[in-house]
């Protein structure tokens, strides 16, 4: 094992071992970003900088991690849900020289603390998933902001919320959406969400997914996936809404559309994945049926409003890993996965996206990086650039044996042309 001396601040040393066989392997899978890696080897964009980052802390984000420390960045890595991180993960990431913050089930002021552990590295970079990096930065250390280049947003809210303070002229950094790449959103969000979803949910609870009504609430990238994967196992899809457009999508894409209060009636499972508050509430839970199971696979556990469903109930436990039984006044039971954090990640079973998809999501993130040191970005919210996208959609081809065609100099002479009609 290799022994570098680094700031950490983790669990259990003795995992490190563990840690590293588990990163060795996601390594094999993620072609993209070991070509960025050897890249930034010889390049060395990030000498002389240091890269702070609000993470999921488990084997594919290390990786990411060494791969801006190959390009000679100086990492201090936290994790950015309290029930995410894995432990083994972290101890390998700091033998192998990276600062490493934080453990599975942190307090939510443990969680605080270690982001700004993190920030006390005084880092140019910040690399975020859901914006709570950025707006300790903002709020409580500010004196940090005038040495930060940029920074990127790895998840659909986290760009909303910053969007929402940059209107509200309170952002002070530039900022890159990284979630808004097509090889981030259309990827990640779609067949990660749709994939690692199931995997948990079906881990934590070892039930049949086929012949059940699924209810998946918000048809947006995530829902898709999910809605996909769901029908893939032989569920009856619901779909709940609130945007005409995408409830007519998803209506023409083969599954029942309704509101939430009749879905609940029907429903086995339901996910949320709106990035919105109180998806599930009050009465929903009421009209459900005896042994519902309830996952959010969307932002931070506000989604399904726990607290309605708590005063609705005389008695809660653990029954399994991961699964609370509710018993409601009426002696039903509701069974609530993850404590309604994203289940994909928070629940002791839940992994994370494929390796394959985090390949894509983490090149997204490592060229976005270096984008901010290479340019002198203004303060605003910017999209990756498109070069950066057409990069790394070529670099996983390549990675996947296929070949597409060129425009011969006749289409693209076509292409731009309007007078040759019928
Ligand atoms: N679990 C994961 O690993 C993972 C991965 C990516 C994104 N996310 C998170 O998942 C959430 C969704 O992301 P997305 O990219 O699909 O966003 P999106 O904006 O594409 O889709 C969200 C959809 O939810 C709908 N919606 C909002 N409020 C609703 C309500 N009350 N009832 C029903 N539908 C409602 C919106 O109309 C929209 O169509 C975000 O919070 C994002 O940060 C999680
Ligand atoms: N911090 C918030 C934000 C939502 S995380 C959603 C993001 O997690 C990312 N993600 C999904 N799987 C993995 C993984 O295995 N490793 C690291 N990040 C992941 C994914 O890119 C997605 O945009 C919360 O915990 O609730």
């Amino acid at each position: 094992m290799l022994s570098v001396i680094v700031m950490s601040n983790v669990k259990d040393m003795s995992l490190a071992d563990e840690g590293i066989r588990k990163i060795n392997w996601v390594q094999k899978h993620m072609p993209v970003l070991e070509h960025i890696k050897k890249q930034f080897e010889e390049e060395k964009p990030f000498e002389g900088i240091t890269i702070g980052s609000c993470l999921h802390l488990e084997p594919k984000t290390i990786n990411l991690g060494l791969t801006l420390q190959a390009g000679g960045a100086e990492v201090a890595m936290t994790g950015c849900n309290p029930l995410s991180t894995h432990d083994d993960a972290t101890a390998g990431g700091a033998a192998l020289g990276l600062n490493m913050y934080g453990w599975r089930e942190e307090t939510e002021e443990e969680y605080y603390k270690t982001i700004n552990q993190v920030l006390d590295h005084k880092p140019d970079v910040i690399i975020d998933d859901g914006a709570d990096m950025i707006l300790v930065l903002h709020q409580e250390r500010k004196e940090l902001l005038s040495k930060i280049q940029g920074a990127c947003e790895e998840t659909t809210t986290g760009v909303h919320r910053l969007q929402a303070m940059h209107n509200d002229g309170a952002l002070k950094i530039p900022l890159i959406a990284v979630n808004d790449a097509y090889t981030k959103y259309l990827f990640d969000n779609r067949y990660g969400t749709g994939q690692s979803t199931f995997d948990a949910i079906m881990g934590t609870t070892n039930m049949l997914i086929a012949g059940k009504n699924v209810v998946v609430a918000g048809y947006g990238w995530c829902g898709r996936g999910v809605a996909s994967r769901a029908d893939g196992l032989g569920a009856n899809v619901i779909v709940t809404e609130v945007d005409p457009i995408r409830a007519l999508e998803a209506r023409m894409d083969g599954y029942r559309v309704m509101k939430i209060s009749e879905a609940v009636k029907h429903a086995d499972l339901i996910i949320t994945v709106t990035g919105n508050i109180n998806v599930i509430s009050g009465d929903d839970f009421k009209n459900m049926k005896d042994g519902c199971m309830l996952a959010n696979s969307g932002h931070f556990n506000v989604e399904i409003n726990r607290p309605d469903l708590e005063s609705q109930s005389t008695s809660v436990s653990e029954v399994r890993e991961s699964i609370e039984e509710f018993v409601m006044k009426d002696g039903r039971k509701i069974y609530l996965l993850a404590d309604g954090r994203l289940v994909n990640l928070a629940a002791a079973r839940g992994q994370g996206h494929p390796a394959e998809i985090m390949d894509l999501s983490f090149a997204a993130q490592a060229l976005s990086a270096k984008y901010i040191i290479e340019n002198d970005l203004e303060v605003d919210v910017i999209k990756s650039p498109d070069e950066l996208d057409y990069e790394i959609a070529g670099l996983k081809l390549k990675a996947m044996g296929i070949e597409i065609d060129d425009l011969s100099d006749r289409q693209k002479v076509y292409l731009a042309d309007w007078q040759e009609g019928t």
